[in-house]
């Protein structure tokens, strides 16, 4: 079953609402991506991996990966596309502080793409449901060094650019070879499966009481 953008924030908030905090969805998010891509990939001890992480709720997935991935002995570099000071949700920032007590991961911020090793796989979280309008910088400029860096590519949710409510895309979109969107599949997204490659949903452990009076 596809549901829309609105019933996804609606659920979300029914389930924070409910004790199961949007810090602890985050984290079910970010652990089940990593899970994919550890799958697809066999595994990732050592490979060079570079996480683009937004301001917002999309950016926290990516940096509960990099906590994961670290685990699994990635070496793991995070580009976050602005300053820390603002993170736009207590989830999100919560999620930077640990990575800043990991000398295992390393952080860069303020959105350069001038990196001092190639990656052997890029993770976009730059933009998910919160995605509106003409993409500005420094986001435009790390979708357009994911889509000119050859190496394999991960959206996390719905590759940033491809409005999951609708499967238009802004001015530029990245183009993944996999995507994985939580809880259930947005409208939107599979009807890009150029832009999304290998597709999949993952439970993130919301109640399913949380769907009531909105599914
Ligand atoms: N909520 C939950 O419980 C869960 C949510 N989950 C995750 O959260 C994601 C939704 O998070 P979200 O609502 O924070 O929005 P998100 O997609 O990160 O973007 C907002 C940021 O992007 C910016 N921005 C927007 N448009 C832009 C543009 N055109 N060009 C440039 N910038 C632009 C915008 O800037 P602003 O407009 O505020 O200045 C703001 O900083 C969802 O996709 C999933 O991954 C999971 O953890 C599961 C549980
Ligand atoms: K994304």
């Amino acid at each position: 079953m596809e549901i829309t953008v609105d019933q996804m924030y609606n659920i979300e908030n029914k389930g924070h609402d409910m004790g199961f905090l949007k810090k602890f969805m985050m984290e079910n998010a970010g652990a089940a991506a990593v899970k994919r891509l550890v799958e697809k990939l066999g595994n990732v001890d050592s490979k060079n991996i570079l996480i683009f992480v937004g301001m917002g709720n999309n950016g926290g997935d990516g940096l509960v990966m990099a906590r994961h991935l670290a685990g699994y002995g990635a070496k793991v570099t995070v580009m976050l596309l602005g300053n820390p000071e603002n993170i736009k949700t207590e989830e999100s920032n919560w999620n930077w502080s640990i990575l800043e007590k990991m000398p295992s991961v390393k952080l860069m911020t303020g959105g350069s793409t001038d990196f001092d090793f190639k990656p052997d796989v890029i993770i976009d979280g730059i933009l998910g449901t919160g995605i509106s309008g003409e993409i500005r910088e420094p986001y435009a400029s790390a979708i357009n060094y994911i889509n000119k860096t050859d190496c394999y590519k991960f959206a996390v949710d719905v590759p940033s650019g491809l409005d999951p409510q609708t499967g238009e895309t802004a001015n530029i979109c990245t183009k993944c070879d996999m995507t994985v969107t939580f809880h259930k599949m947005k409208q939107g997204i599979p009807k890009r499966k150029d832009l999304t490659g290998e597709l999949f949903a993952e439970k993130i452990g919301i109640p399913p009481e949380a769907e009531e009076g909105i599914l």
